[in-house]
C-alpha cells in the first residue's frame, strides 16, 4: 500500500503523526481531499478530461474514499516515480511515449498494479487483432455459439476492394470500420456499403465485416475484473433482402452504440431482447480476460436474428464508458479494494 501498508478508511478529524510526503501533489479536488497523512490506498489516474468527467464522478470518489481509496491525478509533466507512491495506476491515454513511460514504470515498480498493461491494450487498437481471440476461442457449448462476423482487412488500394470482397465470399451489406481503433473520433467513423461497386468509395486501411441482422438490439457486456454486467442498447436495424436489392451506395453512420439510448426498458420482441445466457457470457469474459491480459473492457455482442443461440462479438473496447454501467461505482470500488488487499497479502507472505 502506498503509505502504511494497511487500509484504514478516513474518518473526519482523524489525526496521525505521519509525514506529509504527498503535500503539494495534485490531488482530485472533489470531494475535499482527506489529510495527506491518512492511511489510504492510492490510485493514480491518467485519463482524458472526457473520461474524468464520465467516470470519476463524485459518487465514485466518495464511495472509494469511505473504503480507504484515494484517487490522485498523475501529472504527465513529471516523472511517474517522483509521484505517489501509488498502489494502482489507472490509465487511458494513447501514444508511444506514454506507453514507454508506463512500461518503464512497471519494470521499476513491480509492486504497483497498472490497469492495464499497455501492450495488452495495444492489442485492441487494431480491429483485426481485437477480435482474433474470440475467433481462436471458438466458443460453443450447450448455451450457444460465439464467433465473429466474416471479415477482411484492406490495407490500401480502394479499387481492389470489390474483387477482394468477392474472392473472400463476403456477403453484402458490409460494415466498413477503420482498422485503427484508438478512441479517436476518426476511428469511430463507420459506414455501411450496400453494393459491390460502391465499395471502391471506402478509404483503407479498413476492416470490412459482414453485417449481421440482429433485430436492432445489441448487448454491451462490461467487465471489471471478475464482475460482468450486461445492458441492452439500440443498434442498427436489420437490412432485408428487398432493401438490399433496391439500395446502392455507402452510408456513413455515427457512433450508434454510444449515441443510442438504453434499450433495457423498451418494449421489445422477447426473442430479440433476451440477454445472452449468463454462463456463456461468463465463460467468454473469463477466457477473454485471460487471453487478452486485460481487466477493464467491454464487448459488443449481437444475436443473429431468428436464432436463439448464435452470437457474434463485433467490438471490444478498453476502459469503456463505465459511467453507463449500472452500479459501476460500487463494482469499481470493490474491485480496486480487492486488488490492494491482494497486494497486501502478497507482501505479508
Ligand atoms: N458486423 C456487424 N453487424 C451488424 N451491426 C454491426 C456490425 N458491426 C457494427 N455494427 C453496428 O455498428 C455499431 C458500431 O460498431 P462498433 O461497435 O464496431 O464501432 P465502435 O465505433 O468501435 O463503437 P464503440 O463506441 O462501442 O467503441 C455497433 O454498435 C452495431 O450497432
Ligand atoms: O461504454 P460504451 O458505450 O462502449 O462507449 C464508450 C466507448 O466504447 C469508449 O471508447 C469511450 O471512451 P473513450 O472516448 O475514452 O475512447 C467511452 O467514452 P466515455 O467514457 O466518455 O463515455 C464510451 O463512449
Ligand atoms: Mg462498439
Ligand atoms: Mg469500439
Amino acid at each position: 500500500m502506498g503509505l502504511q501498508g494497511q487500509i484504514i478508511p478516513y474518518k473526519n478529524g482523524e489525526k496521525e503523526e505521519d509525514d506529509d510526503e504527498r503535500a503539494g501533489k495534485e490531488i482530485s479536488s472533489f470531494p475535499p481531499p482527506p489529510p495527506l497523512h491518512s492511511k489510504f490506498a492510492v490510485v493514480g489516474y491518467a485519463l482524458t478530461s472526457k473520461k474524468i468527467k464520465s467516470f470519476l464522478k463524485p459518487k465514485l470518489e466518495g464511495l472509494a474514499r469511505n473504503k480507504g481509496i484515494l484517487f490522485v491525478a498523475i501529472d504527465q509533466n513529471r516523472p511517474l516515480s517522483d509521484q505517489g507512491p501509488f498502489d494502482i495506476v489507472l490509465h487511458k491515454l494513447t501514444g508511444k511515449e506514454w506507453r514507454q513511460i508506463l512500461e518503464d514504470y512497471r519494470r521499476t515498480h513491480p509492486e504497483v498494479t497498472v490497469l492495464d498493461p499497455p501492450d495488452a491494450i495495444q492489442h485492441l487498437h487494431n480491429r483485426q487483432s481485437m477480435l482474433q481471440c474470440v475467433a481462436d476461442m471458438n466458443l460453443s457449448n450447450s448455451y450457444g455459439k460465439v464467433g465473429i462476423p466474416k471479415q477482411l482487412v484492406i490495407k490500401k488500394d480502394a479499387s481492389s476492394i470489390p474483387g477482394a470482397v468477392a474472392k473472400a465470399g463476403l456477403m453484402l451489406p458490409i460494415v466498413a470500420k477503420p482498422l485503427v481503433a484508438d478512441g479517436s473520433a476518426k476511428s469511430h467513423e463507420l459506414s455501411l456499403a450496400y453494393d459491390q461497386q460502391s465499395l471502391q468509395k471506402l478509404e483503407p486501411p479498413l476492416v470490412l465485416q459482414e453485417f449481421v441482422n440482429h433485430g436492432g438490439v445489441m448487448f454491451k457486456v462490461y467487465i471489471v475484473g471478475e464482475t460482468i454486467k450486461v445492458v441492452r442498447r439500440f443498434s442498427l436495424p436489420d437490412v432485408c433482402k428487398r432493401e438490399l436489392s433496391n439500395i446502392a451506395g455507402v452510408f456513413r453512420f455515427p457512433r450508434v452504440s454510444c449515441a443510442a439510448a438504453s434499450a433495457d426498458n423498451a418494449d421489445l420482441d422477447p426473442g430479440v431482447a433476451e440477454l445472452p445466457p449468463r454462463p456463456l457470457l461468463e465463460k467468454l469474459a473469463r477466457e477473454l480476460c485471460h487471453r487478452l491480459g486485460l481487466r477493464l473492457f467491454n464487448l459488443d455482442i449481437i444475436r443473429e436474428h431468428g436464432t436463439r443461440d448464435r452470437f457474434y462479438v463485433i467490438d471490444i473496447n478498453y476502459f469503456p464508458g463505465y459511467g453507463k454501467m449500472p452500479e459501476y461505482e460500487h463494482i469499481f470500488t470493490d474491485f480496486l479494494l480487492s486488488l490492494v488487499q491482494n497486494q497486501y497479502k502478497k507482501k505479508s507472505t
